[in-house]
């Protein structure tokens, strides 16, 4: 089972060997404000999730949240530990 630790260093992987087909790759080439579209989007759906919909989809929702946010990390060059520090 992935774990958050174990998807960024996934994503670390990508961004540095982008290979062809890769959403994230993609995602990062959209920059800063395509990223932020994303996470506001997906925080939108995780709140509906959480509030109309059955816990599965809500986890469903937050885990894609959760990608994103970490692709912003990657995009500003931040490390898990950048944000472990003010849990
Ligand atoms: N965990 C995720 C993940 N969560 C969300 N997403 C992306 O976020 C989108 C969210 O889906 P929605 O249905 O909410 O949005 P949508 O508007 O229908 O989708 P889009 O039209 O925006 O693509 C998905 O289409 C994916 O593009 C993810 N993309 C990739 N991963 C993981 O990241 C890793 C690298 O992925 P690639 O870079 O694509 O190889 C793999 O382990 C993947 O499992």
């Amino acid at each position: 089972m992935k774990t958050f630790d174990s998807l960024f260093a996934e994503l670390i992987e990508k961004a540095r060997t982008r290979p062809k087909g890769s959403g994230t790759v993609a995602e990062l080439d959209s920059g800063v404000h395509g990223i932020g579209k994303k996470i506001v989007e997906e925080a939108a759906e995780v709140w509906m999730a959480a509030e109309f919909q059955s816990d599965a989809e809500f986890a469903e929702e937050a885990s894609q949240l959760i990608y994103h946010l970490q692709v912003m990390m990657l995009a500003k060059g931040l490390t898990p530990e950048d944000i472990y520090k003010y849990l």
